[in-house]
């Protein structure tokens, strides 16, 4: 039995009264990942924002839902584009983060499993400033990781890493996050024809599905199927408008 919801968010959405976007679907469902790709600027991370709770600059006439009725805020663990790494606090300290925030005891031993999961053993005591990109980006991979959260919005968690790194973190992130409702943004068509169980494809007009192979993720990166099924979705993506 998984707490893990499933999620709504339906509606429009305007800034300075222009819409971004209108009549958008979408469904998360419960215990998946959900892919979501879309143009630069189409409004991916806002939907993310806007699950969470959290403010925005325009604003949404719809509703967002999560199947059992119950916040989806307090129980979510995002990671946004940013890192939002705090340069005063070393790599571990970053990592047990949320636990600080909120006065609990943090689990350094499990701290140290993930950093060493994200291969930053090395790094455990620097600050963020002596991390590259991607170990930051990595940094605060470990960091969501350590929420044992029902649900994840992850928003371009891999998209500093080398090709090799990336699919190990996917991996990594499949198998941590086995069970939750996961929507992750990306504008990687083989990442998100690996890692989801549907993709949603998000344009001004709305919500769009994309028919991935009928095999569950995380599917190998050579499968016929899964390569067949990133290069058309790349192609569609390239005639977007
Ligand atoms: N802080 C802000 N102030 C004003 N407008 C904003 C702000 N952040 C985003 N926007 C506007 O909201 C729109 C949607 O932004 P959003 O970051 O959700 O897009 P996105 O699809 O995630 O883009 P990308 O793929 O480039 O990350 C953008 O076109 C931008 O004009």
């Amino acid at each position: 039995m998984t707490d893990a919801p499933g999620i709504t968010l339906q509606g429009d959405y305007l800034i300075e009264q222009k819409p971004l976007f209108t009549g958008v679907d979408l469904t998360v469902p419960a215990g998946q990942w959900t892919c979501l790709l879309g143009r630069s600027g189409v409004g991916k991370s806002t939907i993310l924002r806007l699950l969470l709770g959290l403010d925005t600059s325009g604003q949404f006439n719809g509703q967002v839902r999560a199947n059992d009725d119950r916040a989806i805020g307090p129980r979510a663990s995002y990671m946004a584009q940013s890192d939002l790494l705090l340069p005063w606090l070393n790599l571990r300290e970053n990592v047990v983060l949320g636990a600080r925030l909120r006065h609990e005891k943090p689990d350094l031993s499990k701290a140290d499993t993930m950093i060493a999961r994200v291969g930053l053993s090395a790094y455990a005591t620097k600050k963020p400033g002596a991390l590259s990109g991607g170990m930051r980006q990595r940094a605060a991979l470990a960091r969501t990781l350590m929420e044992d959260r029902p649900i994840a919005l992850l928003d371009e968690p891999f998209s500093a890493l080398d090709a090799g790194t990336r699919a190990d973190m996917q991996d990594l992130a499949a198998e941590v996050l086995q069970g939750k409702t996961v929507l992750l943004v990306t504008h990687d068509p083989a990442e998100a024809c690996r890692l989801g169980h549907q993709i949603a494809l998000l344009t001004p007009a709305g919500i769009a599905p994309w028919e991935l192979p009928d095999t569950a993720p995380i599917r190998s990166a050579d499968d016929p199927q899964t390569l067949q099924a990133q290069a058309a979705l790349l192609s569609y993506l390239r005639a977007v408008p």
